[in-house]
């Protein structure tokens, strides 16, 4: 690419609207994983949609119901790919709105598309239809011990749950995730498990820091045009922190996948080198997501993998529109 170009701007300018579909349970860490697009393009250029907002009940009549938001037949997912083809045709959608804080809805708001759009939900890709209207999607899939650990933290704290109510609650999710919200892992192009980390649980929990698996299907796009320097004097030398990285070929849902496993911290400078990396390979900058952030962990150099895995696959569509997944 032109050296004195930025990405960002062709982007801009484009009318491609490029969509992303990011599933998992609640407080999975989808939010987590996709942020970094926005932090990376603005709020410009990203916007991001709750999936939770196509619920069709609120939380007293599921409750009264005697059913878990997990259904597919508990969320209106024929409005939700009307959505996403209004959007990514450019236009803007009148949207309903689910309030967490009162398990409730509130009134629905007009929203206007954006150059990236992105879904995050428990069924943003659930049936093959809406499949179709992604151009790249992500399954957040923590070890059940990590995500029932977070969201216990998140729920009580944020969403006025008490603890009992809770733990039921979760228990009666189990067998529906597993039918209605597991089966997108088999189409995601990029799946991330997250385990305790194999430092030490309690010491990685205080830390943050958790063994993470970024895999994703031997396919064309996979690490195109990635050179992924790791400084080793950074490593070795400067750092005192434990971290490592590997990769495994591994079969998830009968797929055989690469998987890339990152656990332990790094320390900034080793970070922002591989950001000026991702600046020189994709003239999409400035990248600079980790401000002010003493360690980095995994789950940080995951999301800037993943990001500029996103980066070039919106790339591939600039310099070959007939390369556009599903046209
Ligand atoms: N990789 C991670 N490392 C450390 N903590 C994490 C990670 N991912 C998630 N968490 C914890 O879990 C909480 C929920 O994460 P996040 O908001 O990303 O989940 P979510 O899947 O978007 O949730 P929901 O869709 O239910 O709102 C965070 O506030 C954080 O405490
Ligand atoms: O699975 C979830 C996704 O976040 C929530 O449980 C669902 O959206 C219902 O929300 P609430 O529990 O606040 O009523």
């Amino acid at each position: 690419m032109n050296s004195s170009h930025n990405f960002s701007d062709t982007i801009r300018e484009s009318p491609y609207v490029f969509v992303i579909g990011v599933a998992g349970d609640s407080g999975s860490g989808k939010t987590t994983f996709s942020r970094a697009i926005t932090e990376i393009f603005g709020e410009e250029l990203v916007l991001t949609i709750t999936v939770d907002d196509y619920h069709l009940y609120d939380r007293k009549t599921r409750n009264e119901m005697g059913i878990t938001p997990l259904l597919l037949s508990a969320n209106n997912l024929t409005l939700l790919a009307q959505h996403i083809t209004d959007l990514k045709a450019g236009k803007s959608i009148i949207k309903p709105v689910y309030d967490h804080a009162t398990g409730t809805f509130s009134d629905p708001e007009t929203i206007k598309s954006k150059k990236f759009v992105i879904f995050e939900g428990l069924h943003p890709y659930a049936t093959e239809d809406l499949r179709n209207l992604y151009d790249y999607t992500i399954f957040v899939d923590p070890d059940y011990e990590v995500k029932y650990d977070w969201k216990i933290r998140r729920d009580i704290g944020n969403r006025n749950y008490n603890h009992e109510a809770l733990l039921a609650e979760m228990e009666m999710r189990k067998s529906d995730y597993n039918l209605y919200v597991k089966p997108q892992r088999k189409t995601a192009d990029a799946l991330i498990e997250i385990f305790y980390s194999s430092y030490g649980k309690q010491e990685g929990t205080l830390r943050n820091m958790y063994q993470v698996i970024l895999s994703m299907p031997a396919q064309e796009y996979c690490f195109e045009d990635i050179e992924l320097n790791i400084d080793l004097c950074d490593l070795f030398k400067k750092s005192t922190h434990n971290f490592s990285l590997s990769c495994i070929s591994h079969k998830i849902d009968e797929r055989v996948v690469r998987g890339l496993i990152v656990d332990g911290e790094l320390i900034p400078d080793t970070i922002h080198k591989i950001e000026k990396q991702i600046e020189y390979q994709t003239q999409v900058g400035p990248i600079n997501i980790f401000n002010n952030q003493s360690h980095i962990t995994g789950t940080d150099l995951i999301r800037l993998i993943l990001s500029w895995q996103i980066i070039n696959r919106r790339i591939s569509i600039s310099r070959n529109p007939a390369d556009k997944p599903h046209a």
